[in-house]
């Protein structure tokens, strides 16, 4: 299946946790909602505290507002916060107009985006909903402002465009930089368990998830030496984003430019 043949597909994923009845803040896996938008082959993470219904948003894009409030509605949750792992350059997000059809809604982005939101993340900030909690990990290298969100029993991390499946964010733009980058990973993705299941912000070729084991052992750029990473990323000559000339100062601004 390829990845526009996903268009059409919503996947729901329950994880359960080796620590399931744990009460404790940010130990037990969420539930999780993996769904696609197909023109931008982004993925949008709705997860999820089955008890209290408080849920979070990651990467929420404009064009499947309808899809994923529907969603939220049926399940019967309350979105608490709608958080960018970036700011994107290939298509614009719906956090600002999702801040106006559903009340009490916080929008978050990093600190280091530029990018104007209720809460500005940094190293080491929790997000927390219900009895589960992200954990900011800052792997700036495609942006400055890339951040990946741990689940708090380290089971899950959605790297965003910093680490994709067998491939990794382009960084010939919005601050790349491949030395970074690959730092990032290294440092802040693959210290993470093996198992710790990999969930990125897009996917080109139909793949829904990766582990950090897999991507350490078979991702053909990150299991090169640094040399040989940064002459990969600076010969990858990758046309520009058909939208990038819109996204990037819509997202600057919750995605509300021109809305
Ligand atoms: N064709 C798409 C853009 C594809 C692209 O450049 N993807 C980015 C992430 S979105 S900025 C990327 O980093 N790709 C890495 C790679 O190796 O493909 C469009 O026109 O929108």
């Amino acid at each position: 299946m390829n990845g526009h043949a996903l268009s059409a597909c919503l996947i729901y994923c329950l994880r359960h946790s080796a620590n399931r009845g744990e009460t404790q803040h940010c130990t037990a896996s969420p539930r999780i909602s993996s769904l696609f938008e197909s023109e931008s082959c982004t993925y949008t993470y709705l997860l999820a505290d089955t008890e209290t219904k408080e849920a979070v948003l990651i990467d929420p894009v404009l064009e499947t507002i309808e899809r994923d409030l529907k969603l939220v509605k049926e399940l019967g949750l309350s979105l608490t916060v709608a958080v960018n792992t970036h700011c994107h350059a290939d298509h614009i997000t719906s956090t600002g107009l999702m801040k106006q059809r559903v009340a009490g809604l916080k929008s978050a982005i990093s600190k280091f985006s530029g990018a104007c939101a209720d809460i500005h993340l940094k190293e080491g900030d929790k997000i927390t909903f219900g009895r589960h909690c992200l954990t900011v990990r800052e792997t700036p290298g495609h942006t400055d402002g890339c951040i990946t969100l741990v689940t708090g029993d380290q089971s899950m991390a959605f790297t965003g465009d910093a680490l994709l499946i067998r491939g990794c964010g382009r960084t010939d733009f919005q601050q790349g930089c491949p030395k970074k980058l690959y730092q990032s990973i290294h440092g802040k993705i693959f210290t993470l368990p093996n198992e710790c299941l990999i969930y990125p912000a897009h996917d080109y070729l139909g793949q829904t998830a990766s582990t950090v084991g897999e991507e350490r052992k078979f991702n053909p750029r990150l299991t090169k030496g640094i040399e040989g990473f940064v002459e990969i990323m600076n010969n990858l000559n990758l046309p520009k984003p058909k939208k990038i000339d819109i996204s990037v100062p819509a997202n600057l601004v919750c995605g509300l430019h021109q809305v």
